[in-house]
């Protein structure tokens, strides 16, 4: 049967990166989405982003929901001070087992923790199952309705701390209007958008980064 596109890029990877070097396999993803077939990673425009302010907060305690194939995980993992780890949490079990690939050829996988179920479920249990207080950084990169169910669920399960910060992907395309009106109306976050576009594409795009305030 037809291979799917997350393998057909863990098999790019493979062919085109070093094994045990992180931006090899970041430039393999790239080169692939912007040559063979898009695919939904953040991308290099939104990834130096990402990975700016991943290293303006340099965090101990990470969580990234949506892992897809594992490049945003790669591109935050990399950055990461020695012994601290991050959760990645993926509803689908076919890009899960991809992305554990992609991110053991890049040598990492010592410094993630990718966890298969939904948001809804697996956020209330973080807590008790991974000894975590609260996150420095979280990415949000899932379903784009779960957004602001999930950012009420972190206050909720008490997960966010004074100086939190939230970076969420496609907040333009395909979108998180609910979300972003919630983060830039609440009292209790101080937001910011960095305008870019859809990976690999031209189309409108960008990260919202809110800071919890406490
Ligand atoms: O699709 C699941 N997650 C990916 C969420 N991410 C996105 O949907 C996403 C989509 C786009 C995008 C943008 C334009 C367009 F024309 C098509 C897609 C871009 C992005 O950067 C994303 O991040 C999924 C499946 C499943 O079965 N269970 C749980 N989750
Ligand atoms: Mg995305």
């Amino acid at each position: 049967t037809r291979s799917t596109r997350p393998q057909r890029m863990l098999k790019a990877v493979q062919k085109n990166a070093t094994k045990g070097n992180p931006q090899s396999v970041i430039s393999a993803i790239d080169y692939f989405c912007k040559n063979s077939e898009w695919a939904m990673n953040v991308g290099d425009e939104k990834g130096s982003i990402l990975d700016s302010v991943v290293t303006e907060v340099n965090p101990s305690t990470v969580l990234e929901l949506g892992t897809y194939c594992g490049y945003s995980t790669v591109r935050i993992a990399r950055l990461l001070s020695p012994g601290t780890k991050l959760i990645t949490l993926e509803f689908n079990p076919a890009y899960a087992t991809v992305a554990r690939q992609i991110i053991a050829y890049a040598g990492l996988q010592d410094k993630v923790t990718l966890v298969e179920g939904s948001s809804a479920d697996l956020i209330p249990q973080i807590k008790e199952r991974f000894g975590i207080t609260t996150f420095d950084f979280i990415f949000l990169d899932h379903w784009k309705d779960r957004y602001l169910p999930d950012i009420k669920l972190f206050e909720e399960c008490g997960l966010l701390r004074k100086g939190s910060v939230l970076l969420a992907d496609n907040v333009i395309c395909p979108g998180a209007p609910e979300y972003l009106e919630y983060v830039r109306n609440s009292p209790r976050y101080e937001s910011r958008y960095y305008p870019a576009h859809l990976e690999y594409t031209k189309a409108e795009d960008g990260l919202e980064k809110s800071v919890f305030l406490g």
